[in-house]
Parts: C-alpha cells; structure tokens; sequence
C-alpha cells in the first residue's frame, strides 16, 4: 500500500478496495509512523472531506462502503501532502470557525479555537452595550484579517454592521474577499491592503470613525517562534506571529489608532499572550490618556488572553 512514487509520495495502490473506516485506520496508522502530530485527527479530516462530508461528521463516514478509485487516489495524495508536515487545514483547503466554512491557503493564518472566545466575547459585550437594539448601524474595523474569520463571522452575526478589515499580506486580503464572496457577506465589508505600522494616515482616512475596532495580532515574542511546531514554523507566514521583542511591535500601533479611530466609549477587543494584559494595562495608563484599560478576560484553559479598552468620553 505504500510504494513510494518518483517524487516521494505515497502512490495509491492499484486494484485495492478499501473502506472509508479502513482508509482512516491505514492513514492513522502511517502518519504516526512518520511522527505526524494528531495521527487520527487528521486521517478523519482528510477522509471526511474526500468523501465531501462535514469535517464533524466523521461517524457519518463509517456507514460508507468501499472507496471508489477517484476518492482513494485523492485520499493518497492528500495523505502524502500531510505526511509533508503541511497542515491538514491546508491539505484539504477548508476549515470550519464557528458556523461559516472557510477556504484556507498557505501561508495565509489558520484560525484558531481561542479566537472564536475572542468573537464569542465581542458578541456578548456588544449586547450588553446595545441591549437587543437593531435600529443603529455599527462600524468596526479589523487589524490583521489573515482569512477573514473574524470579520466574516461578526458580519454573519450582526446585520447592522459594517466592516472595514486591513492586512499587510496580499494573499490574506485575497483570502478575505475570496471568502466574503463564497459566504455573501461582501456588500458590507471593505478589505484593504495596509501596514498598521506603515500607513496610519491612509487608515485614518478610508476607515474612521469605528464604533470598535479588534484584532487578533500577531504577538509571540521573538524567542518564542523557535518553539513553534514544524507544521506552523514551515507552512505559516511568520509576520501572522511574530510580535517582535516584546510582542508588542503591532499591538503598539492599534492603540495610537484606537484612540483617533473611535467614537466616544467605542471599544477595543485584542487577543494577545498572557503575559501582555498588565503590560498593556500600564501602557495605556501611562502613556495613552484617551484610553481607558477596562478589563481582562481569560479563555476557556484560564489563561490571561483578552484586553477590553475604551475610549474615554469628553466627561473623562
Ligand atoms: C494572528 S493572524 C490573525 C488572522 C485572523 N484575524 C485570525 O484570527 O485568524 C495576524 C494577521 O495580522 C497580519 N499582520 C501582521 N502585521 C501586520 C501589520 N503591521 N499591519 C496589518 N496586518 C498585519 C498578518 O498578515 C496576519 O494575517
């Protein structure tokens, strides 16, 4: 079953037949043979979505009988990209967050379960603000969209919002739109390619005022990226995770911009690492007198991961 083909890859096998249950045990079964991360997991992932089913639906696939020649060569080839160390979100070029079904693309980021906390909490805060008001319009801006996650699942959420989201990768402002156009949701969304570093005028003007702005930056130290799993370090853009020294180099920038960007008590929602809330707690109260530090919230695993900041009203 697993003669090596000229470029390296496991060819398929010819006149095998072998089903969907059996694929998933042979695949497993291999890529822990070859070290790959989450063996199982990602067999499941790859068989499911061969045979076109829902990535969750794995027990679904057990009740399917033999692979057809078309699906077990499309299951062998992806197998060998995984066996590459290429993540399986890229392998099978999908992946689910919250209720939208995304496309993925290397090296664009692949969006992770913390960030759905992150969206979770956006929801929640605003509804508490708003109370279950329809009426107003809403603005909000995106700092770092990678493939739309965030901004796409806000947009799905609330009718009444508009969103501007900004990436300084090509590709991921690409992939944004790519998935704004797949799930409808493109009339209320601009995406532009922009530095939050670089080009705070040309934000200023095509963006402000925002009701809020959020952002899941990249924000591992420098030191840290080393650390990195192979599948992350080899396939994704390190400038979607590398925060620099302190991992603060783009967090920097999106305060200096929330204070001109937003409208009076408009709030600013950040996923960092949890060594930055107290960091950026004495940040804004030493040096950014517009805004004020509200709140940090943990995710599920408790960990320090959320900033809550407002801009102070003209009574302070
Ligand atoms: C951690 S990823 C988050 C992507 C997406 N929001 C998500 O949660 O899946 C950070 C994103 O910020 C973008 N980025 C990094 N530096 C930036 C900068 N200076 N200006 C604008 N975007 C930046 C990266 O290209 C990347 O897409």
């Amino acid at each position: 079953l697993w003669s090596n083909a000229a470029d390296g890859a496991v060819a398929p096998p010819a006149d095998c037949r072998i089903t969907a249950e059996q694929a998933i045990r042979l695949w497993a079964q291999h890529f822990t043979l070859h070290g790959i991360s989450e063996p199982l997991l990602s067999s499941q992932y790859i068989i499911s979505h061969v045979l076109g089913e829902k990535t969750v639906s794995f027990s679904l696939i057990m009740l399917r009988d033999t692979l057809t020649d078309r699906e077990r060569e499309r299951v062998w080839e992806l197998g060998s990209k995984r066996l590459t160390r290429m993540p399986v979100q890229y392998v099978i070029e999908e992946w689910d967050f919250r209720d939208l079904n995304l496309k993925m693309r290397p090296p664009v980021f692949i969006p992770r379960p913390e960030t759905e906390e992150l969206v979770n909490l956006v929801l929640e805060d605003l509804r508490l603000i708003r109370g279950e008001s329809h009426t107003t319009d809403l603005r909000c801006l995106e700092v770092g969209c990678g493939s739309g996650a965030i901004s796409l699942s806000l947009l799905r959420s609330i009718p009444q919002l508009r969103v501007f989201a900004l990436d300084q990768s090509q590709t991921a402002v690409c992939l944004t739109m790519e998935n704004a156009n797949r799930l409808g949701l493109q009339d209320r969304l601009d995406v532009h390619l922009l530095d939050v570093i670089k080009d705070a005028d040309a934000i200023l003007s095509k963006c402000n005022p925002v009701d809020f702005l959020i952002s899941n930056p990249p924000y591992l130290l420098s030191q840290d990226m080393e650390t990195l799993q192979t599948e992350i370090l080899g396939f994704e853009d390190h400038s979607a995770l590398d925060g620099g020294l302190d991992g603060l180099s783009v967090i920097r920038p999106i305060l200096a911009l929330s204070s001109k960007l937003l409208t009076q008590r408009g709030r600013v929602y950040l996923e960092v690492a949890p060594c930055h809330p107290p960091i950026i707690q004495q940040l804004i109260e030493e040096m950014m007198p517009g805004l004020l530090y509200l709140e940090t919230r943990c995710d599920l695993t408790n960990r320090p991961r959320f900033c809550i900041l407002q801009k102070k009203g003209e009574d302070g």
